[in-house]
């Protein structure tokens, strides 16, 4: 039973995606007087515009995808002409069933979350959130002059979850129909002929291995050397290999100056003397915090350069009522981190045992295909010294089961301690490897070593089997 204390304390959360929804949530299990306020929807960006569609959509790209990998391994598509000759079937993609299914299973999930707030016990109320000082949120709707105050909030805890939204460039203003946001992708009806995707992080990646396997030219405009700058260099290597391979075309080291939209066509100046032409540009150039103008500053709370709300690792601000959790804080914008930090942020509040988040062990995947995961220490930071660790990296070509599958691409990579041999990072790069980098994750979460992780049994044939081999061929012979 909660105590009274427990049951006096007023949370309010602003935002109701991934953080918000999980604080709430925790607040409403330690029976706590919950209030969310929300301007769109509950699930926030990450259940209406970003996670779930993107997700979505390249479900669709991998069953498209799937369609020339079963060519490779001797299924054959055919029908029969009007003479009763075999004629090739086309395929093509049907984009606007597909952003109508995308989108119906993004409104459902957010309706779904929405209930399990309701049955918690948790008060929505629907509008624009601000601070007014500390311990108070004033709710607002319309905007203008129409802009009216209609409900205020007092609590004795607030968690700011209010997210981040897409960056955009001054001379690249996107217009919904030809230059896009990733939130406006979902609008377009019919495949792009040729879609220029601006920004090759984890976003613009995706979206281009997506269009890639979905069947549009896509040109990718990087303004680094290399793709998914950060990411593990074996990865970023690999991916951008199998990128060409698929008539991908990528521009390193092109930064786009502007974007201008000319009837149908949308013309990218990269400001070298090229100009390239498409038919549509998504612009992947990443997210600001949705922080300014929410009273943060009035409130006292300390915000960064880049205006991301300074957290500890118990996601608590400067200001000790105020705690901050997901994109628009500076810890690591994933949906994941989000959760987790929503619900350490209420235990922390409230006085329960709680761990401090540790980003080290953070899980991410990148879902181009193939997939890249990654968990713990990284080959740069070993490289660089700032960890001390063996590195053990095993092609996928040598596994039995992708060799039956037709599994061209991937490698596992195991990172161990020197001397100890215990686990503290990996990669995967592969079909699934969102699903295959648990063991590597649980290894590091539990500071197994590549012993304990070899012990395990793994099915014969298996792509995890790959993941106990590369921990046997990391076996520490002492002398
Ligand atoms: C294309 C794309 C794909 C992604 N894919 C993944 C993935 O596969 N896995 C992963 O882990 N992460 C992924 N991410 C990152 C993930 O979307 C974010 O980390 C996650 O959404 C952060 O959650 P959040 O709780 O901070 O809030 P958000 O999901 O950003 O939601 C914030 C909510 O706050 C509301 N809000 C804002 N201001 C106010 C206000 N003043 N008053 C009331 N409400 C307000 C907004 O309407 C919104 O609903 C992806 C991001 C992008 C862009
Ligand atoms: N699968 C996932 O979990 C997933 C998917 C998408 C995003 N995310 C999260 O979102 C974060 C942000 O990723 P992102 O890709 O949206 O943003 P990002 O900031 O990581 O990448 C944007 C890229 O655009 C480049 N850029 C900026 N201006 C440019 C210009 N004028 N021309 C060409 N390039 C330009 C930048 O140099 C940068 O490399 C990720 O780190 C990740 O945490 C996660």
């Amino acid at each position: 039973m909660p105590s009274l204390f427990e049951r006096q304390h007023r949370i309010v959360v602003l935002g109701g995606g991934p953080g918000g929804y999980e604080a709430a949530l925790a607040g409403a299990q330690f029976g706590a007087d919950v209030t969310l306020v929300e301007r769109v929807g509950v699930g926030g960006s990450a259940v209406l515009t970003d996670v779930v569609p993107s997700k979505t959509l390249i479900a669709t790209a991998e069953a498209a995808g799937a369609i020339g990998d079963a060519t490779d391994l001797g299924v054959q598509f055919f029908a029969r002409g009007e003479s009763g000759r075999s004629v090739k079937p086309e395929v093509t993609v049907n984009l606007r069933a597909v952003n109508q299914r995308l989108l119906r299973l993004a409104r459902q999930q957010s309706e779904d979350m929405k209930q399990q707030l309701v049955k918690a016990g948790v008060r929505i109320v629907v509008g624009d959130g601000r601070l007014d000082g500390p311990q108070r949120v004033v709710v607002s709707v319309g905007s203008g002059k129409k802009r009216t105050d209609v409900d205020t909030c007092d609590a004795d805890t607030v968690i700011v979850a209010v997210g981040a939204s897409p960056r955009e460039l001054d001379h690249a203003k996107p217009d919904g129909e030809r230059i896009l946001t990733w939130k406006q992708l979902y609008e377009i009806d019919d495949v792009p002929e040729h879609l220029i995707v601006v920004g090759s992080g984890v976003t613009g990646a995706e979206f281009a291995s997506a269009y890639t396997a979905l069947g549009a030219k896509v040109t990718l405009v990087s303004s680094r050397d290399q793709v998914l700058p950060g990411e593990d260099a074996d990865a970023a290597a690999l991916i951008e290999r199998v990128f060409r391979r698929n008539g991908m075309e990528l521009l390193s080291q092109s930064r786009a100056q502007s974007v201008v939209r000319d009837g149908d066509v949308v013309r990218v100046d990269l400001g070298d003397g090229r100009v390239i032409e498409g038919s549509h540009v998504l612009m992947a150039v990443g997210s600001i915090p949705n922080t300014a103008g929410i009273g943060l500053e009035e409130a006292g709370v300390q915000l960064t350069e880049s205006g991301h709300i300074r957290t500890n690792r118990v996601a608590r601000t400067s200001i000790p009522s105020i705690y901050a959790v997901g994109d628009c804080s500076d810890s690591l914008p994933l949906a994941s981190v989000a959760s987790m930090q929503g619900r350490t942020a209420v235990f922390h509040a409230l006085g329960d045992a709680v761990s401090p988040i540790e980003l080290r062990n953070v899980t991410s995947n990148i879902f181009t295909a193939p997939e890249i995961a990654t968990v713990g220490w990284s080959q740069k930071q070993i490289e660089d010294g700032v960890a001390q660790g063996q590195i053990y990296k095993l092609p996928l070509a040598s596994n039995p089961r992708a060799k039956m599958q037709g599994v061209k691409d991937g490698f596992i990579k195991l990172f161990a301690r020197t001397g100890s041999g215990t686990v503290i990072g990996g990669v995967v790069v592969g079909p699934k490897a969102s699903e295959l980098i648990l063991p590597i994750a649980l290894a590091v979460e539990h500071r197994l070593t590549v012993d304990q992780l070899a012990r395990a049994y793994s099915v014969y044939p298996s792509l995890s089997g790959a993941v106990t081999d590369a921990a046997r061929a990391m076996h520490v012979v002492h002398e």
